[in-house]
């Protein structure tokens, strides 16, 4: 009972964050789409930095599909918050709609004023 009830409201209320990473390959650009509905973990919760500690590498192992790993590439301490940069957008069939173009509040010296994607977009 509290299972199903966990998973009704889960889906209602919790924010999903469906993860698009696109790789350029030459011309080819391949875009994996991860959605952590049903499984995922605390990775989900990482914000974007224009000046990271961590940095994220897809990894292939006997499968096409990626898993999605994120190391460490500085040092960071005890209170630090963990960060990656979602990059630029280099997907092609969805051009940025400027107007809702998501800022970003990283806060760092060398901030891109904003993320890699639209509000409503699914790049
Ligand atoms: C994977 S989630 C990160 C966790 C989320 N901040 C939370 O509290 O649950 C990605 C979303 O967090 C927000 N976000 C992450 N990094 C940000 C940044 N540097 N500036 C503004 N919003 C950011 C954006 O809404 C983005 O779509």
């Amino acid at each position: 009972m509290a299972r199903k009830l966990y998973d009704k409201y889960k889906r209602k209320y919790f924010m999903n964050f469906i993860f698009c990473v696109n790789e350029k390959f030459g011309e080819n650009i391949v875009k994996t789409i991860i959605d952590p509905t049903e499984s995922g973990n605390i990775g989900r919760y990482i914000n974007h930095s224009c000046e990271p500690n961590c940095k994220l590498y897809t990894i292939r192992i006997n499968n096409e599909v990626p898993k999605l790993c994120i190391f460490a590439c500085k040092d960071i301490n005890e209170s630090e918050e963990i960060c990656f940069d979602y990059g630029e957008n280099i997907s092609t069939d969805t051009p940025l709609d400027y107007k809702d173009r998501v800022a970003c509040l990283c806060g760092k010296p060398t901030c891109r004023k904003y993320l890699p994607y639209d509000k409503n977009s699914f790049n």
